[in-house]
């Protein structure tokens, strides 16, 4: 896009001026090894001084919106990013939280950003399904809250786990969040929790919170703490919007609202931002309702999220038992023992045979 198209898109873009709790610069914090590589970018730059680190807090409609130490500014992508889209995917492009090497040309309002600095951590999906693409939520994300509602039924745990996979792949933090607390019984809500806890062991925190009541708000806060950055997870209702807004002291996002409705007809979200909560805290990024969260090739999250299942099965006869029906089997002698937790084996079955079919249904070449 050039600077004339771009100037256009820009202009049906919510205004900079009105857009509210935005992060700093210092609300988000490069590591060492992305101000290293800015240097060495900018050193081989053939225009260095028109060189800026920033980091991309928002996008509108897929137009980026970067802070840099001075100032926040729109931006475009450098011309070369087309081409590594077409050959990569769009892994390349930048997403909320990376950082990035921009260009701010003397005279200009938009900067152009020229290279996605290297990622401490990524939260991917694959869509498509056997195309094989993938989208960035997230980039150099801490933790991920784990959202889901209470007061509706039984939680889903398949839908919990598959999470925790997802963002121990990714090598985040997950940490469950419980919405709607008021929306339940002290006992159905004992009972829920005492499910949760059991489904992911000891290691993982899980706060219970009420928008409506304001409890648990701290415990959320606490998860966030200044300097980090954390991706809210969870399906549409589930109460995120709510709950940052909360957290916000203000309506900042929309709840329950209708979209903007995308090509099929769905309803989507058209923005991706990034916001700072009040106090110490650090800064969240409202992911949309994500219909699917396909387990693709996601067996290191599967074995960090199910270490003691993972361990166990390599006591297993056959490499490919399912734990199911096979003799010889060292996990189902392990449940028999009382040293793993049948409930966890079971939701562990669920993810691991997902995976099974999706790897065969896979095209070899996005191995490479
Ligand atoms: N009783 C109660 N209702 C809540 C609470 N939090 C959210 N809700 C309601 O749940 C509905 C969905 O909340 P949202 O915050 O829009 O859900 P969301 O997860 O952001 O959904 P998407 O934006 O579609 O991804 C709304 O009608 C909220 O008013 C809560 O703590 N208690
Ligand atoms: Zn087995």
């Amino acid at each position: 896009m050039g600077q004339a198209d771009a100037a256009r898109v820009g202009a049906a873009l919510p205004k900079i001026d009105a857009l509210e709790d935005v992060p700093a610069f210092t609300d988000v914090r490069p590591s060492d090894e992305q101000r290293a590589a800015f240097e060495a970018f900018c050193a081989a730059a053939e225009t260095p001084g028109e060189m800026h680190l920033g980091c991309v807090v928002r996008l509108d409609r897929g137009f980026p919106l970067v802070v840099t130490a001075e100032r926040m500014l729109r931006a475009e992508h450098a011309v070369g990013f087309a081409k590594q889209d077409k050959e990569k995917g769009d892994g390349l492009l930048p997403a909320v939280g990376d950082w990035v090497a921009l260009r701010l040309a003397p005279g200009h309002d938009m900067g152009v950003i020229e290279r996605v600095l290297p990622r401490r951590t990524v939260f991917e999906r694959w869509r498509g399904k056997n195309r094989g693409e993938r989208q960035v939520l997230c980039a150099n994300v801490d933790a991920i809250l784990v959202v889901q509602p209470l007061g509706a039924g039984e939680v889903l745990l398949g839908r919990i786990a598959r999470s925790l996979v997802l963002a121990a792949d990714c090598g985040a933090e997950p940490i469950v969040v419980l919405t709607k607390a008021d929306r339940c019984s002290e006992e159905e809500r004992e009972g829920e929790v005492a499910r949760v806890r059991r489904l992911v062991g000891g290691g993982v925190r899980v706060v219970v919170t009420s928008s409506a009541t304001g409890e648990g708000l701290d415990g959320v806060r606490a998860c966030v703490p200044a300097g980090t950055c954390s991706m809210i997870l969870g399906e549409s209702g589930a109460g995120k919007s709510t709950l940052l807004n909360t957290l916000l002291g203000h309506d900042a996002l929309e709840t329950g609202a209708v979209r903007a409705r995308d090509d099929a007809g769905r309803h989507t979200t058209v923005a991706r931002v990034m916001v700072k909560l009040p106090g110490s805290c650090g800064v969240v990024t409202d992911a949309p309702g994500l219909r699917s969260l396909p387990l693709v090739g996601h067996e290191r999250g599967l074995a960090r999220a199910f270490p003691e299942i993972v361990e166990a099965s390599r006591g297993c006869r056959f490499n490919d038992c399912t734990h199911t029906h096979e003799p010889g089997c060292s996990v189902r002698a392990a449940v028999e023992a009382g040293e793993i937790d049948e409930l966890r084996l079971e939701v562990f079955k669920g993810l691991a045979s997902e995976m099974r079919v999706s790897a065969q249904s896979l095209d070899p070449d996005i191995h490479l």
